[in-house]
């Protein structure tokens, strides 16, 4: 059915029905004639016309359906004012083939139960570990949905914007508001002491939940758990927040030494980390080493069953590659993976890479299969004139090109990209309607702000509507406000007024508006940007449009912490492709693995556990010296395992430590280490324990207590 507010507009839509079914194509259902999608609140608000149109029929050719409620249909479209009925309050049911499935619930098994059960009941920090697809995310799923229930200030984050779209979270860096990381806890502290909600929110918070924790490196952690005490004021480790930590080690590592283009390593960070290894302040860049990592994580949990996959000699087969092992009966089936899988249905697989290169090149080929015109997008670079003022004039140019630079090596968005309708892409960047960095929709068109009437929502959401599109477009802004410069100029270039001519204007939540002005070049109006329609779960009504302009990225210094120079570029990348990297924490029943660059521990053994059967995995390049593992992993797990093995034998296992969890191999090996109470002394955290800005050398060991009772009170919120 549709609704129409205007019995003119009603009529021609007929007709124009009319001759669709003529000529046999399918007609689209309900929309408003304002294109809006129809929520139960706008027909509940609506008690004098609009007039409903029924075409349910018209989906239907006349040879398919050629009885009597064809012919009727037929009819009512011949006389228009046949089909016009006042409408009914409330949405008529959907034909029973329409409705939306809801996704099958998932029954936790009783490891699961366990672990959710010691995590909200339990109250104390935990460690949820097990291989590739043993649940771990859909557990983290179900106790944050316990703690919710219970009232509960709970962080939903992951290391990755991909992995935090599993579970409906953020990053850990965006919901910390730490930027990159970069710089001494303290001067982290201080970044989020100067903002008012960054402060409330760590204050207010009570669990924190990280995924993928694999990826996130020793030195973080501590910078963190520093943090954490010192903007909650409580001397507790990690500030007495309690935190659900999850992730597989044997998964990818910490991303920590970025590679230059030219393949060397960045010889500033190696030689950082070099200092820390061999000053013996980390025994290795895993989270499991960091100096804090026994006071904050009392409890580890294994799970054991693997859900992903359930063809026996598939999941027995990913157990070995998981520890780096393998055998000729584990090659043999790997190498006869290499052959092309079944796609008669269109559905192509997704590719995984190890390397960045390798991914642009197979998205460049799909793109350049698609017909359509292509949109190219040029990056616009500029340095922030605020950070050469300090600078000696003469040297100023020469600072000036170093930050390009290095903007240009450190950033995700290209400096050119094309795009087609059709595109496969994903977002890198959060946006405010909860799409993240590693949101995966379709282009469906271009469009130009030019000559659209905008809206603006009650949450500051902007609208359009695009011809021949049934629904609202929504214009993309960036989850962090003050950073997404061009469209908070353009949002207040917008002269928001009720539309007077509205029916009943309070009941809905559009406010017309047109664009006056909009100077600043990213979204001039005559430009094009993408549409992208993405899918925000499972649910058809789910998918959302949204106009996607350019956004600044921010590159900071690794000294100050402050932005030096910024990149505005459309923030998608091309997705039929993608690395490995971006992969982890997903389930893919079809994919094909590229193994032929692989160059880290644990990629492998990522890349070929995303899938779901043999049926839809396909497998080039393989050879066994891709398949490793890192020796401080291996070793960490098998002392984990001795650990758990002696604590069933001596019937001390988690059923008995239920109200009291037992002590951590980690904490075994620390000596027993006691939470603080509020009244205990402050952890001291010692200054070459972080990287510093200066240049790593021998020096004095100057002690940094974090917090300091003096500097960090004299940190305000703003
Ligand atoms: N209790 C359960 N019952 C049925 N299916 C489950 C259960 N737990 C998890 N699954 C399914 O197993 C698959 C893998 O789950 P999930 O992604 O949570 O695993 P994971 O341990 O986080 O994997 P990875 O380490 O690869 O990220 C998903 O398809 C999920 O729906």
């Amino acid at each position: 059915m549709r609704i129409f507010w205007d019995d003119s507009k009603a009529r021609e839509w007929i007709a124009s029905l009319a001759h669709s079914a003529a000529t046999g194509d399918a007609a689209a259902c309900d929309c408003d004639d304002r294109g809006s999608p129809m929520p139960e609140i706008k027909l509940a608000a609506l008690d004098t016309p609009p007039y409903r149109v029924e075409t349910a029929i018209l989906g239907l050719k006349a040879e398919d359906k050629p009885d009597a409620e064809w012919k009727d249909g037929l009819a009512a479209l011949a006389d228009p004012h046949k089909a016009l009925a006042p409408a009914k309050v409330g949405r008529p049911p959907r034909p029973e083939t329409e409705k939306v499935k809801p996704p099958p619930k998932i029954q936790l098994s009783a490891e699961q139960e366990e672990a959710k059960r010691l995590a909200v009941l339990g109250g104390s920090s935990l460690f949820i570990t097990g291989g590739a697809g043993t649940g771990k995310s859909v557990l983290i799923r179900e106790i944050v949905k316990a703690f919710q229930a219970k009232d509960y200030e709970i962080a939903v984050t992951a290391t990755t914007g991909i992995a935090g779209l599993n579970i409906q979270g953020s990053t850990i860096h965006s919901w910390a508001g730490i930027g990159l990381g970069n710089g001494t806890p303290r001067m982290l502290a201080e970044k989020i002491s100067s903002k008012r909600d960054l402060v409330w929110r760590w204050r207010r918070v009570e669990v924190l939940v990280i995924d993928e924790v694999s990826m996130l490196d020793a030195l973080l952690f501590d910078k963190l758990e520093a943090v954490a005490r010192a903007v909650r004021k409580d001397p507790r480790p990690f500030g007495g927040i309690q935190l659900i930590l999850c992730g597989d080690f044997f998964q990818l590592p910490p991303v920590v030494v970025e590679t230059r283009s030219n393949g060397h390593l960045d010889p500033e960070l190696e030689q950082k980390k070099a200092y820390l290894l061999k000053r013996g302040s980390y025994r290795s860049n895993f989270v499991f080493d960091a100096l804090s990592w026994s006071n904050c994580v009392p409890r580890t949990i294994a799970l054991k069953r693997v859900f992903r996959q359930t063809e026996k000699d598939l999941v027995h087969h990913l157990d070995c590659l998981r520890r780096g092992r393998t055998d000729p009966d584990i090659v043999r089936f790997l190498t006869a993976l290499d052959r092309p899988i079944d796609c008669s249905d269109g559905i192509m697989p997704t590719e995984l890479f190890s390397k960045k290169k390798e991914v642009e090149a197979a998205n460049v080929a799909r793109l350049q299969a698609l017909h359509g015109f292509p949109y190219s997008f040029k990056a616009d670079d500029v340095v922030n004139p605020a950070c050469l003022e300090r600078i000696a004039e003469a040297e100023r140019s020469r600072f000036a090109g170093i930050y390009l630079s290095e903007l240009k090596r450190s950033t995700i968005a290209p400096d050119w990209i094309e795009l087609r309708a059709g595109a496969q892409v994903m977002l890198t960047k959060n946006l405010t309607n909860g799409l993240v960095n590693g949101s995966v929709g379709v282009i469906v068109a271009f469009a130009s702000l030019d000559d659209h009437e905008v809206a603006r929502d009650h949450n500051g959401n902007l609208w359009f509507r695009r011809e021949g599109h049934k629904g609202r477009v929504q214009i993309a802004q960036s989850a962090v406000g003050s950073k997404n410069r061009a469209v908070t100029d353009f949002a207040a270039k917008v002269d928001c007024k009720p539309k007077a001519k509205e029916p009943d204007a309070s009941a809905l939540p559009l406010f017309a508006a047109r664009v006056k002005e909009v100077s600043d070049d990213s979204l001039r109006s005559s430009r094009k940007w993408p549409v992208v329609r993405f899918s925000k779960g499972l649910a058809r009504d789910e998918s959302i449009e949204m106009l996607v302009p350019s956004m600044p990225f921010d590159f900071e210094s690794a000294v100050s912490g402050k932005t030096v120079a910024t990149r505005k570029q459309v923030p998608l990348i091309l997705a039929w492709a993608v690395s490995i990297h971006k992969g982890q924490g997903q389930t893919l029943p079809r994919v094909k693995v590229n193994l032929g660059s692989v160059f880290e521990s644990g990629q492998a053994y990522v890349a070929l556990s995303r899938a779901t059967c043999v049926e839809g995995l396909q497998v080039l390049n393989f050879s066994a010296e891709k398949i490793f593992a890192e020796e401080r992993v291996i070793e960490w797990y098998r002392e984990l395992e001795e650990e758990q093995g002696r604590n069933k034998r001596e019937g001390s296992g988690s059923e008995e430590q239920e109200s009291e969890p037992t002590t951590s191999k980690v904490e075994a090996e620390a000596g027993a280490v006691a939470k603080p109470g509020a009244d205990e002394e402050v952890v001291e955290i010692k200054k070459e324990d972080f990287y510093t800005a200066a240049a790593p050398h021998e020096q004095a060991p100057e002690v940094i207590v974090i917090p300091d009772s003096q500097p960090m009170q004299a940190i305000q919120c703003c």
